[in-house]
């Protein structure tokens, strides 16, 4: 199971004519398609987001978590993941904080205000400009697949029928020479995530083949994942990839991931135009929240694939 030295396709969204209906439009459409189908993933070319909030996010994440412990954990969430996450002792380099609608922002007042009573507009307008930003790249990967899949009189549903959820992540360095897990094998849960680092690396995806690929972003370069809703959503027909993080070296690895999830009692349920007699129904309709809740489950954390057990047609 090691590591080869496999690329993940690079896609270019930095073009100034990248709108539905161009022959850009359309050429990036059948490279996403193509990745996604195959890898569930793909590192996209995006400079929407200044170079100056590129960097500031990273100083921004190292203030977050330098902060006290008893400060982090007044992020307090309802649901899962969306709080703060630490001192796991199966994953004792990882810190992971929850912003919910980070977009928004009075959401991410709200959220300031927690950790910092005085005040602090910096942090705030960072996170704020980086997730609105940053949006934009993923309603083009998803008007681009639903137009793929050929669904497209399910656009505005589609793509109404999400919110944005910012999670920082920071990864200690191990303390040894060896390389530790710094987050184990997982497929997201949500539509699409689409992740940012600091120069460290320590991602892998898993490939359909079962070989785990490094990924090796650039600055300029964000890592693009289907989650477990969309490949359901789609019926199958794009791949939610494995991936895990693996840290060696001396150096502290931050990163950040803009997750779209499906809103509060939205059903996901595969479009019928996806469903025919060469592609039966993989799973039933579900509620993302009540999933995600299983996924915590006993059963839901010792299975090897929390959506199929939870609601897939052929158990
Ligand atoms: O830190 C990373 O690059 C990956 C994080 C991740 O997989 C997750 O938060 O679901
Ligand atoms: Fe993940």
């Amino acid at each position: 199971m090691g590591s080869e030295n496999i690329k993940l396709p690079k896609i270019d969204f930095s073009h100034e004519d990248l709108k539905p209906g161009t022959l850009v439009w359309n050429q990036v459409k059948s490279q996403v398609h193509k990745a996604l189908v195959e890898y569930g993933c793909f590192e996209a070319s995006f400079d929407k987001i200044p170079l100056h909030l590129r960097k500031s996010i990273f100083e921004s994440l190292q203030e977050l978590f330098d902060l006290p412990l008893q400060t982090k954990l007044r992020n307090v969430s309802s649901k899962p993941f969306h709080g703060y996450i630490g001192q796991n002792p199966a994953v004792p380099l990882y810190e992971n904080m929850g912003i919910d609608e980070a977009n928004i922002p009075y959401k991410a007042e709200q959220f300031t205000q927690a950790l910092w009573p005085q005040g602090n507009p910096s942090f705030c307008k960072t996170i704020q400009s980086y997730s609105k930003q940053l949006l934009e790249l993923d309603q083009t990967v998803r008007r681009m697949i639903v137009e793929s899949l050929g669904v497209q009189k399910y656009m505005d549903e589609h793509m109404n029928s999400t919110n944005y959820l910012l999670r920082v992540m920071k990864y200690e360095a191990p303390q040894s020479n060896e390389t530790e897990i710094g987050l184990s094998a997982h497929t997201d849960k949500c539509i699409i995530t689409i992740l940012y680092q600091n120069q460290v690396n320590g991602l892998e995806i898993q490939a359909k083949n079962g070989q785990w690929i490094n990924v090796e972003p650039t600055p300029d370069t964000f890592t693009v994942m289907i989650g477990d809703s969309l490949h359901a959503w789609a019926n199958g027909r794009v791949h939610a990839p494995h991936h895990r993080v693996m840290m060696k070296g001396n150096k502290t690895r931050y990163s950040v991931g803009l997750f779209s999830i499906p809103k509060d009692g939205y059903k996901i349920e595969a479009p019928q135009e996806l469903v025919d007699e060469e592609h039966p129904l993989l799973f039933k309709p579900f509620d993302y929240f009540e999933f995600i809740d299983f996924c915590y489950t006993e059963e839901g954390i010792r299975c090897e694939s929390p959506i199929k057990a939870y609601c897939s047609v052929s158990v």
